[in-house]
């Protein structure tokens, strides 16, 4: 079994999430994508959105992706998340013979300071999802996932295009809205 793991803040999921995971199911001969939301990056200090709606976010719109799941595991810790943990996790339910996680461009000038990193890049291949606004040189290093979309959550909470939310959630983003949240 072959697997990616694409973990994420995702607050909120907009289409270039989706696209790095078409782009991966059509480059990477993997069996399985796991979209894992995070509780909270170790570099963020607050999310957004609370962690159960992203899931049911990520879950809609990843509705009819026959490889794909949604991972609860790290919203489930009710803590800052370590990727090496939700690897050593996902490698002892599935055994894989293989994992990839699939990061973007920008997150490659932090990674050297994530949690056990040596140990990390020791249990999986990074993939690197190219990101307009954070070209970087390292990024040759990697295999590369081809998105170049100019589209980031922070935009989107500070003002929201519908332009740039999955068709799915369209409604879920509204109602939000109604009920409050600023975008
Ligand atoms: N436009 C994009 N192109 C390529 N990769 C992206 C893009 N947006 C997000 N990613 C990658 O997808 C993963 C999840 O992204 P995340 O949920 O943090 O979205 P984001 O738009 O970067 O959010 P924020 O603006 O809140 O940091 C991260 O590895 C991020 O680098
Ligand atoms: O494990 C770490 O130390 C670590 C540090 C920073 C980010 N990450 C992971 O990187 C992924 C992308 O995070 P984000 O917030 O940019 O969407 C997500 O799965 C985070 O948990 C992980």
């Amino acid at each position: 079994m072959r697997i990616a793991i694409f973990g994420g803040s995702f607050d909120p999921i907009h289409v270039a999430h989706v696209i790095v995971v078409e782009e991966a199911l059509k480059t990477l001969n993997i069996d399985m994508m796991i979209v894992v939301p995070t509780y909270l990056n170790p570099f963020k200090s607050s999310f957004y959105l609370d962690p159960e709606t992203r899931f049911k976010l990520l879950k809609k719109v990843f509705k009819n992706f026959d490889k794909v799941q949604i991972c609860d595991y790290e919203i489930n810790q009710q803590k800052t998340s370590y990727s090496i943990d939700t690897v050593n996790y996902l490698k002892n339910l599935y055994n894989p013979s293989k994992i990839y996680f699939i990061i973007g461009e920008d997150n490659l000038k932090s990674l050297d300071k994530w949690q056990e990193i040596d140990k990390l890049k020791e249990l999986v291949e990074f993939v690197v999802a190219s990101r307009k606004g954070f070209e970087s040189k390292k990024a040759k290093e990697f295999k590369n996932l081809d998105v170049n979309i100019n589209i980031s959550s922070t935009s989107l909470r500070d003002k929201i295009d519908l332009n740039y939310i999955p068709k799915e959630i369209k409604d879920d983003i509204l109602n939000l809205q109604e009920k409050g949240k600023s975008f």
